[in-house]
């Protein structure tokens, strides 16, 4: 397929999510249809020389859809015609860090992020924040995009979404692809909300399936929002392959759409939906149609999930005051 390549540009380039992610970019799993793809990949000074040695070894793979790669230090440079920006560049928390203690560190690095999408993406650009605290993240890149469409800034909870499934499919002893409609709400961060109430398995709800709602407040809910640590603990090193995956995922539904029948979890802007104050990056159910993501409307919450909405978004409203006392936003 002779189509212009799309420029992808992913930072953090030379981590441990980047070296991961990259190589599934440069195999067409990224923007699926046979796409072509240019790399673009952004670097702090002192890991430039790593991420040229990862652009040797994507020549290497003489992957037939990659266009070309190239890398810089410089963010103006790096988002210059960007269709897709990975935002994945951020340090990652050690044991016993929560991704709060990260708002500092991390935020400063997506403000010139976000002059830079704004000064020079291509028009239809769309952003994905990997980077903890990721909510926060893009919610301070997006601000500093003032003449970006504020949707085009999404945050990452396809990863706690992937996760909630396979929880959930063990359990119930079925396979993953069984699972359908499974919501994430709320903040990539313990506070969130992996949400079966209106998860089905072959068409049956899932949680009358469960039928034990203490297994699920006591044992998925903190599974799921504690995965990363537990990921931590047992690995010694913060998840890589699997955050890769997810965001191979968000993207790729971005672009091609959502499978009829189903929906998917994705950070995005608020517009008041499900009494999440609009503006908010907040994780809800969603469909990709046409490019652009949609909240799927008129679900039931009840006491118990708005308990823990309201929870998880409360943390969001505390991490947005403390960029703004930091002068991030
Ligand atoms: N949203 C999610 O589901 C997940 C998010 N994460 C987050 O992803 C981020 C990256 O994780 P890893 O790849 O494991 O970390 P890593 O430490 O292996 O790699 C981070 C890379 O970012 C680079 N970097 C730092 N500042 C930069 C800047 N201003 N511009 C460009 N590059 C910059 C570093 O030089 C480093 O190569 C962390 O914040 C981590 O917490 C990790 C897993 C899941
Ligand atoms: O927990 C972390 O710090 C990394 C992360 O976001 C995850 O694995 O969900």
């Amino acid at each position: 397929m002779a189509q212009t390549p799309l420029t992808v540009t992913v930072t953090g380039a030379a981590g441990q999510i980047g070296y991961a992610l990259l190589f599934r970019i440069a195999s067409g799993q990224l923007l699926g249809g046979g796409r072509r793809v240019k790399l673009r990949l952004l670097e702090i000074p002192a890991a430039v020389r790593a991420a040229e040695g990862t652009a040797l070894e994507l020549d290497d793979c003489a992957f037939p859809l990659l266009a070309g790669v190239d890398v810089f230090d410089d963010p103006k440079q790096a988002f210059e015609g960007a269709n897709v920006a990975l935002l994945v560049g951020a340090r990652p928390r050690t044991k016993g860090m929560e991704r709060g203690d990260l708002l500092a560190a991390n935020g400063g690095i997506f403000k010139p992020q976000g002059e830079a999408i704004n000064a020079g993406a291509a028009p239809d650009i769309k952003v994905l924040v990997v980077g903890n605290p990721a909510n926060t993240n893009a919610l301070i890149a997006q601000a500093h995009a003032p003449d970006v469409p504020a949707d085009r800034f999404t945050a990452m909870t396809r990863l706690d979404h992937n996760r909630a499934i396979a929880q959930l499919a063990r359990k119930l002893q079925v396979t993953v692809g069984q699972v359908k409609k499974l919501t994430i709400w709320g903040n990539h961060s313990a506070t969130q909300y992996p949400d079966v109430f209106h998860a089905e398995v072959d068409g049956r709800p899932a949680a009358e399936l469960i039928g034990d709602r203490s297994w699920l407040a006591d044992e998925f809910i903190p599974r799921v929002a504690k995965r990363g640590a537990e990921i931590i603990e047992v690995r010694g090193a913060s998840s890589a392959a699997s955050a890769a995956s997810a965001a191979i995922d968000h993207v790729h539904d971005w672009i091609n759409g959502t499978p009829e029948g189903d929906w998917t979890s994705a950070a995005i802007v608020s517009d008041g939906s499900y009494g999440v104050p609009a503006g908010l990056i907040s994780s809800f159910p969603v469909v990709a149609r046409d490019g652009r993501f949609e909240i799927v409307q008129g679900l039931d919450v009840d006491e118990f999930s708005r308990q823990r909405i309201d929870a998880s978004v409360a943390e969001l409203q505390e991490e947005r005051t403390a960029v703004q006392g930091l002068g991030l936003l």
